[in-house]
């Protein structure tokens, strides 16, 4: 046992690999609905890691839109183009902040005006098509976005619809203000069936993975609740210097960087900062196997989601590199990958991806990999690398509880318990600590009884505590 805590030194990254020896990144922002993720969110959370100080060309952003939204859609078509002042500006003005939304709440200097008043036009129009529930002809004038919600009919409801894919920006294709490349930025609502299972977040990270795959296919990958934002934007490089660390465990997988939630009242009377977890839980594992994954703020490895350490070579990019991800050949192939019939008789979700069968999908597929032999990082630097939100009321909170209890009962009660499985097939100690966290909504029981027990022992004047007599205080 031996809690472990990290530090990494950018600077000395050039020594091992120069930037064009930089491997590609997807980025994943998950979201599913428009009223509790409010897609003006999901665009800053977007519009901080398309800024990331990462060679452009590398760089790619997928939403998924579980909610099948065509407001989502209209805020990263809006996105796109403000994005195209936005990059330029963060790079030439050498920003640390580059989620628009807390830089200008940071930063209310004039020189600021010109730009915040050019993303305060397009908060608006986002808002007052959310608030409407629809958008109106003058909102589109582009005969591509007309033709993109074109998609929407009217059988079309959230839970029964086609697959929608909408390139929004391309690399090499699309320019900045500057004349200089924009990243990928591509937006996804897979298919959705009543009589197919979706299977929550983890189905949609499976979709991502294979239509990733389908147009860029990078060996990293980060993923991101809608409501993450980077806060530091040299994060992936302090994800290279582990990866490409010669002397690393090549069982690496991952890195996970904790969550940390602004917002939160000084008093945090819910716990919502979750600062066992965090600050202590995640240390403790990082000395074992390594720590478990929390849902956001994850960078992986590609490979690590098909097959062991043993039996998975390094991803062959080859393929992809000539074709427009804008051709009718990638976006069939794309289209066909993202609908629901694709998974059926195939190891998805069992041996390949994010794995089905717990509402808890981030603890349970690291737990997968770990049995499978993968390694983990815990990143936790100084500086908050990703900010996001917690539940801030009862409602919410009783809700995510109880989401989060299910999920980790079906972890124990499933056929790769940990406390069998997990400690044959990690170590002793790491699957005793995810039996912890899988067993954790059992604590109820006796919390609750020692919250209660003490007031009724004094109303009722009977002592729950063996007395104290000096025979037991000599033994
Ligand atoms: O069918 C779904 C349900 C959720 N999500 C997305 O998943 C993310 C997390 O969902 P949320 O409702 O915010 O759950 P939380 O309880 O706040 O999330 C925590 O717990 C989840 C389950 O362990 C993890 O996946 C998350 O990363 C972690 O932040 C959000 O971006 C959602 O948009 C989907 O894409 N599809
Ligand atoms: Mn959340």
């Amino acid at each position: 046992m031996c809690p472990t805590e990290r530090q990494v030194f950018i600077e000395h990254l050039e020594h091992y690999a120069k930037e064009s020896e930089y491997p590609a990144l997807d980025v994943f922002i998950c979201t599913a609905d428009p009223y509790k993720e409010p897609p003006i969110d999901v665009v800053n959370t977007a519009l901080s890691v398309m800024a990331y100080d990462y060679p452009i060309e590398k760089l790619s952003v997928y939403v998924s839109d579980d909610g099948g939204s065509q407001l989502t859609l209209f805020a990263f078509m809006e996105a796109a183009s403000f994005a195209t002042h936005w990059l330029p500006y963060c790079k030439i003005n050498k920003m640390v902040e580059r989620c628009p939304e807390a830089y200008f709440a940071s930063n209310p200097s004039p020189e600021t005006d010109q730009i915040k008043s050019m993303y305060e036009r397009m908060r608006d129009r986002v808002e007052n098509v959310v608030k409407r529930g629809s958008i109106s002809h003058d909102y589109i004038p582009d005969q591509r976005e007309i033709e993109a919600f074109s998609r929407w009919t009217d059988e079309f409801t959230p839970q029964n619809h086609p697959p929608v894919i909408q390139v929004l920006l391309e690399r090499g294709k699309d320019k900045d203000i500057t004349g200089h490349d924009m990243p990928n930025l591509v937006y996804i609502s897979r298919e959705k069936r009543m009589d197919s299972p979706h299977h929550f977040k983890a189905g949609a990270l499976n979709v991502l993975l294979r239509v990733s795959a389908t147009m860029t296919n990078a060996p990293v990958i980060l993923t991101l609740d809608s409501d993450m934002y980077s806060n530091d934007p040299q994060t992936p490089l302090r994800v290279l210097c582990y990866l490409l660390d010669p002397s690393m465990d090549p069982k690496l997988g991952y890195v996970q960087f904790p969550q940390i939630f602004h917002g939160i009242n000084k008093s945090d009377i819910y716990g919502g900062e979750l600062r066992h977890v965090y600050q202590v839980q995640l240390s403790g594992m990082d000395g074992l196997a390594g720590p478990q994954l929390i849902g956001s703020g994850g960078f992986f490895r590609r490979k690590i989601f098909f097959g062991g350490p043993s039996e998975t070579p390094e991803m062959n990019q080859d393929r992809l590199t000539s074709k427009s991800i804008r051709s009718k050949e990638v976006l069939a192939m794309a289209h066909h990958v993202a609908g629901c019939n694709f998974e059926n008789q195939t190891k998805w979700g069992t041996k390949m991806g994010f794995r089905y069968g717990s509402l808890v999908e981030d603890l349970y597929t690291s737990y997968q990999l770990q049995c499978e032999g993968w390694k983990s990082i815990n990143c936790k630097p100084k500086m908050p690398a990703f900010l996001g939100n917690s539940p801030l009321n009862l409602h919410g909170l009783l809700n995510q509880t109880t989401r989060w209890s299910v999920g980790l009962l079906e972890i124990v009660f499933c056929k790769h318990n940990p406390i069998i499985y997990g400690v044959q097939s990690i170590n002793l100690l790491s699957g005793l600590g995810f039996a912890y966290y899988a067993f954790w909504p059992f604590w109820s029981v006796p919390l609750t009884t020692y919250a209660f027990l003490p007031q009724l022992a004094l109303l009722n004047s009977t002592s729950i505590f063996p007395k104290v007599c000096i025979l037991s205080m000599v033994l």
